[in-house]
């Protein structure tokens, strides 16, 4: 299992997020394997959920999409199986805290741990929830990601402090969905945030295009970009795999060609 913290050490990461069973079983499979080949580090997986409150009109279409598909956690982690044939790319679930609880946290952590899903990105366990997860995570070397928001203010320290794998960073309020600009006081969230832990930060929220890729790796440890490749699946379909493949690699040449800073 790969040890999340390590997908950082000198590089800029780049964490595409997709649909599991958008658009459907098979696609899933070569969505991720696509993404995995044209660059991407780490893979976050989203388990649709009925109540995604966190997400905006093109992740809760996609998750729409695979509700018709009949997806339940099981199929995911079938789908899991499938594309550890293809590839080791470090994977980590969104997934509402709901799922892994009526699922079983143990048994859930079992099956990430059995397929090398190393982290779990839950957008609705407070902090102060954690400890009902963490210590049953931690037996499994799942990594529970916590994530700040432009609004943590002086909860950051204890976030970062008990944070492992890495931080993800929101970048600005409200839900998912490709913006044009970000909450101003990114700089001093990392700020706070490097004070506080060694753990990388990726940041998520709004980023599309090359240029915001790579400013917010370059602010940051990596970029995380959901919305745009889950609308490039809502266009594609089973034709989708190529056209994420082609985008990851403007946004990681982009990451990877940081411009100076003068
Ligand atoms: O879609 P965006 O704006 O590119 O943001 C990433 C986001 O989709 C992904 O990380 C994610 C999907 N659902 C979430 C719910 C909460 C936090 C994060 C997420």
């Amino acid at each position: 299992m790969t040890n999340l913290s390590d997908v950082f050490t000198n590089h800029k990461a780049l964490i595409p997020f997709v649909i599991a069973d958008d658009p459907d079983f098979d696609g899933t499979v070569a969505n991720v394997v696509a993404l995995a080949n044209a660059g991407a580090d780490i893979v976050e997986l989203g388990i649709p959920f009925s109540d995604p409150v966190a997400d905006g009109p093109v992740i809760q279409a996609g998750d729409l999409r695979a509700f018709k598909q009949a997806v339940t956690p099981a199929k995911i982690f079938d789908i899991v199986a499938e594309i550890r044939k293809q590839t080791q790319v470090p994977l980590v679930f969104l997934t509402y805290i709901n799922i892994p609880f009526k699922y079983g946290y143990e048994a859930f952590c079992k099956k990430c741990q059995e397929l090398g899903v190393s982290g779990l990105v839950v957008p609705d366990l407070p902090y102060e929830s954690r400890d009902e997860i963490v210590p049953i995570a931690e037996k499994y070397d799942v990594d529970i990601i916590p994530l700040i928001t432009p609004t943590s203010a002086d909860r950051i320290p204890k976030i970062a402090k008990a944070a492992t794998g890495f931080i993800y960073m929101v970048s600005s309020l409200g839900v998912t969905g490709t913006r044009e600009s970000f909450a101003n006081d990114l700089s001093e969230v990392i700020q706070s945030i490097r004070a506080n832990t060694d753990v990388p930060v990726a940041v998520g929220f709004g980023i599309h295009t090359p240029d915001q890729a790579r400013e917010m790796a370059q602010l940051a440890d990596g970029a995380i970009v959901g919305s745009a490749m889950v609308k490039l699946v809502e266009e594609y379909g089973r034709e989708a795999p190529e056209k994420l493949a082609d985008y990851a690699k403007t946004l990681r040449n982009a990451i990877d060609s940081p411009v100076e800073v003068r």
